[in-house]
């Protein structure tokens, strides 16, 4: 359930005055997504997406909202914020910071084929090209020093092969060095729940709340471990070839990015191993999430350090 802060028809219809959007036809609260309250509002004007942010301040908006209009100004598949009458993207309702977007076509899948993948890439290698002018810069939160600080919080709470194993891949992720890959803008969660597909077609990208700069190849490990993956853990071949293909019909990878990628795809798979082990060892106080099982993560880690063939 994702409506955490209640917004009724009387609190909205004030607010919209504040916009040039139309006034008000219906609002519906948004089931899916676990952290921010979203709802659907139609106006006259067409259907908008309303979020309330219920952890991010609104001093901390602006890189990702500005990254979002950035990004569909320039034709990426993303939703578009609305700015308010006195050119804000950010306004305040019920005390949230508060976000308009367009509602971009089509919904989440769950089981997506060849097709969708590289339709996937090709959007992600848009954006990766499309954001190189972006000004805003932010560092990513959740890299290696995340990674190692997390798992250092739960190593006693693991079964002590599974913490050698996280200790031994993250000493290899620490002697690595990606700093001459092309770097830019990340999306950073780009898994199948923040993707809607209408029909082949990428509707649109979503949840940009982990964007940051960081290297590009990243993303694409990111990307493809989610997109690409089977229920216990493994790859889909034909998946990811097409996924990066379609990638790459628009930005190739270069040599060293190429050697970096079974080493990246492993990083990826840490960064949401360690995430996820820690929202399910130690949940912050009162939150309002079920944890994701972080079992997926170490075995899809598993499986990339028994691959030999990684389809580039
Ligand atoms: N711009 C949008 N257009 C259409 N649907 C959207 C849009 N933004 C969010 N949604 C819907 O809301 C759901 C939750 O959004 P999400 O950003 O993932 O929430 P959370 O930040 O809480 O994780 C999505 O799965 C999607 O169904
Ligand atoms: N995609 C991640 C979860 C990202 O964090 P959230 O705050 O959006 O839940 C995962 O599947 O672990």
């Amino acid at each position: 359930m994702s409506v955490f802060t209640t917004v009724t028809a009387d609190d909205l219809q004030p607010f919209l005055k504040r916009y040039a959007i139309g006034t008000l036809v219906d609002l519906k609260g948004i089931a899916a997504g676990v952290t921010n309250t979203n709802y659907f509002v139609t106006t006259t004007h067409g259907r908008y997406v309303l979020t309330l942010f219920e952890t991010l301040r609104a001093s901390e908006l602006p890189y990702y909202v500005n990254l979002m209009a950035h990004l569909a100004q320039h034709g990426i598949a993303v939703a578009a914020p609305i700015a308010n009458l006195d050119d804000a993207y950010i306004d305040t309702l019920n005390s949230r910071p508060t976000l308009l977007v367009t509602c971009v076509p089509g919904q989440v899948i769950d089981a997506p084929t060849p097709g969708q993948c590289a339709q996937v890439g090709e959007m992600l290698a848009q954006m990766h090209r499309s954001a190189a002018h972006y000004h805003g810069h932010m560092d990513n939160p959740r890299g290696l020093g995340w990674w190692r600080d997390t798992a250092e919080s739960v190593y006693a709470l693991m079964p002590p092969a599974e913490a050698d194993f996280l200790r031994r891949e993250l000493a290899l992720q620490a002697e690595a060095d990606f700093s001459t890959l092309p770097h830019g803008v990340v999306h950073a969660d780009l898994f199948r729940d923040n993707v809607l597909m209408d029909g082949e077609q990428v509707g649109g990208f979503i949840d940009f709340y982990y964007a940051c700069n960081d290297v590009l190849l990243y993303d694409v490990a990111i990307t493809l471990n989610d997109w690409c993956v089977t229920a216990d853990g493994d790859i889909d071949a034909e998946r990811a070839r097409a996924l990066l293909k379609g990638y790459q019909g628009v930005r190739p990878l270069s040599d060293a990015e190429v050697a970096a990628w079974p080493l990246m795809l492993r990083g990826a798979a840490i960064r949401f191993w360690t995430s996820r082990l820690l929202d399910f060892h130690k949940p912050a106080a009162g939150e309002m999430t079920f944890a994701k099982d972080p079992g997926h993560f170490h075995r899809v880690l598993s499986r990339h350090v028994a691959r030999r063939d990684f389809w580039v």
